[in-house]
């Protein structure tokens, strides 16, 4: 048997590998219907932020897994039910034994039930990560259906780039024309059960998200986002009323748009330049520094 001395020996000898497990923003969510199951048919224009959480991948004799980052303790109690590790034994079941042990290191730093996807994210960057260091893949479509049984949101999170999603989260349209936007993530650190927010919806049946084709530039896709909606603010509003009191303050502080991600409870503001959302992230942070303001950059669609 191995001593720890070895294993860490071990570890260190062997290459990482690290993956990016960035925040989904959903700058529109339309609830158009509900499925027979109970899943919710929705209708997301849907961008990832250039922050989130972190995740290392490398060989250990046995399987392992730590948290770090501010949001990693948290996490802590949860004995063994972190997407991460469901993520590891499902990937690991498809893939057989070329799935040998690792060690999965999480950088907490997005946080929790928070409507930015940070556990979807964390899944997918583990499918993602493991694929490499594992040295093999999945066809695409046994890789989607896997992603979708970890979550609604994990099909979207694996591309990780500008996108319409419809279904309940897994028929996805690639937006290679969304701009780059210079936003500020705040979010009271009040954690919302997506379940309860999706109960308390008072119609299911909502009008559709409708974009036009033609849509350039910075100004016109504020005016398309501004003229869209997230169906879900209204209920997680009921529950967490800091949902308001967030939105004004990003508004105060210069924010041109704001709105709900997902089921709450952080609120993006969209800001003309990333200086300015900067700014308004640091006095935020001086006004509630118990809460959670990130300035970040969204990522490019790539056209
Ligand atoms: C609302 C959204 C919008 O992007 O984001 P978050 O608030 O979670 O970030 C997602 O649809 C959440 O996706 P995800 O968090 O992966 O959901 P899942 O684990 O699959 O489902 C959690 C629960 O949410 C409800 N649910 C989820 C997705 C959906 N289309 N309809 C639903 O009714 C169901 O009650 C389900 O049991
Ligand atoms: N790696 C993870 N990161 C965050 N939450 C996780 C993770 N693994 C499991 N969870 C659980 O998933 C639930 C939803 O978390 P999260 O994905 O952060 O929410 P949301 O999708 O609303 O942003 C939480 O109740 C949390 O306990």
């Amino acid at each position: 048997m191995m001593s720890s001395e070895n294993r860490s020996d071990f570890s260190a000898s062997c290459s990482s590998i690290s993956e990016e497990a960035r925040a989904k923003i959903n700058l529109a969510l339309h609830v158009t219907g509900q499925r027979p199951d109970g899943y919710h048919l929705l209708d997301m224009l849907v961008t990832f932020a250039d922050h989130g959480d972190r995740l290392d991948f490398m060989p250990s004799p046995t399987d392992e897994f730590t948290l770090s980052g501010r949001f990693g303790e948290t996490l802590a109690g949860d004995g063994g039910t972190n997407l991460v590790l469901k993520a590891r034994d499902l990937l690991r079941e498809a893939i057989g034994p070329l799935a040998f042990p690792v060690r999965i290191q999480l950088e907490k730093n997005l946080p929790v039930a928070s409507g930015i996807g940070g556990g979807s994210a964390d899944a997918a960057a583990t499918l993602r990560g493991l694929m490499r260091l594992w040295g093999t893949s999945l066809p695409e479509e046994a890789l989607a259906a896997l992603a979708l049984k970890l979550g609604a949101d994990v099909p979207m999170c694996l591309a990780s780039r500008p996108l319409i999603a419809r279904g309940i989260g897994e028929k996805i349209e690639p937006v290679p024309e969304l701009p780059v936007l210079a936003m500020v993530l705040a979010n009271p650190l009040k954690g919302v059960s997506t379940p309860e927010v999706f109960r308390r919806l008072a119609t299911k049946n909502n009008p559709t998200l409708r974009l036009a084709p033609s849509l350039r530039g910075t100004a016109d896709w504020l005016a398309a986002i501004g003229a869209a909606r997230n169906d879900l603010e209204p209920p997680a509003g009921e529950m967490v009323p800091e949902i308001a009191v967030i939105s004004a303050m990003l508004q105060a502080h210069g924010a041109l748009l704001t709105r709900m991600s997902g089921s709450g409870a952080t609120c993006f503001g969209i800001f003309a330049t990333m200086a300015a959302a900067e700014d308004a992230a640091a006095a935020l942070h001086d006004e509630r520094s118990d809460w959670y303001f990130q300035a970040t950059e969204t990522v490019s669609g790539g056209a």
